[in-house]
């Protein structure tokens, strides 16, 4: 009945310098805008046609959907931005060097930072500068719901109820969905979506700027999922890693 595509931005800038990234809006490199354009292409060769898009409130984002739109001749799309589909907050991890993270603190808590569902990196100080309370774009959101860091857990929790509300609704309503986010915010929406137990879901690697295309029941439960593009066949879907995790081959 439904149609739903999932699109991760294309790289970014501290993707490519490997720094853990976050709420920071860094934008995306030559490469990412390539891979934004190609999607665009993509959706159009398996004759998809979106009607109606979602975001974050991220440039690297909002720049890969814009792309993506060009490139299917739709920039007319009605867009929602939405804080709730940013990435996770990384807290006081923002800006650093991954590597040399994991030189300081040790691969195994770097992997429990990066991956584990439930424990938090450091926090951001309260007066950090950084924080989402100095930016105008969240100055509608109180002080007490903007986080100082998130984990997977946190970030399922904040997107739900756009999930659940504004997104389902448009599916239900007929509406062929296109939202452009985040790793994390992408990981909570396959979970959700193929539900994906909490070990699993750190296995699950949604790559940039490749179109996840979903065909959903009218219970909004998935029927197919399936890679667009070239590079398709290098990429489990969140449904093949949830069936191999399952002992399912
Ligand atoms: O840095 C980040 O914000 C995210 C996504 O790029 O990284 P990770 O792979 O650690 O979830």
């Amino acid at each position: 009945m439904g149609q739903l595509i999932l699109l991760r931005h294309g790289q970014s800038r501290w993707n490519l310098e490997n720094r853990f990234t976050g709420w920071t809006d860094v934008d995306l490199t030559d490469e990412g805008r390539a891979q934004a354009w190609r999607a665009g292409e993509d959706l159009a060769k398996a004759g998809i046609a979106p009607t109606l898009c979602f975001t974050s409130v991220l440039k690297r984002a909002i720049r890969t959907l814009w792309l993506c739109l060009d490139a299917t001749d739709r920039m007319w799309l009605p867009v929602t931005r939405d804080w709730r589909l940013n990435e996770r907050h990384y807290g006081a991890l923002q800006g650093l060097n991954k590597a040399e993270t994991a030189e300081k603190h040790g691969d195994e808590q770097v992997h429990i930072w990066r991956r584990s569902y439930d424990i938090p990196p450091p926090a951001l100080d309260a007066d950090d500068p950084r924080g989402p309370w100095t930016d105008p774009r969240y100055r509608a959101i109180p002080r007490d719901t903007l986080p100082r860091v998130e984990t997977l857990k946190a970030t399922v929790e904040r997107l739900m109820p756009l999930w659940t509300g504004p997104i389902a609704s448009a599916l239900r309503a007929g509406e062929v969905v296109l939202i452009a986010a985040h790793g994390n915010s992408l990981r909570g929406i396959v979970k959700e979506l193929d539900d994906i137990p909490n070990d699993v879901i750190p296995n699950v690697e949604i790559p940039t700027g490749i179109p996840l295309v979903y065909e959903l029941n009218e219970h909004l439960r998935p029927l197919d999922s399936r890679y667009l593009g070239d590079a398709a066949a290098e990429h489990e879907t969140p449904a093949e890693v949830r069936r191999r995790a399952a002992g399912g081959g």
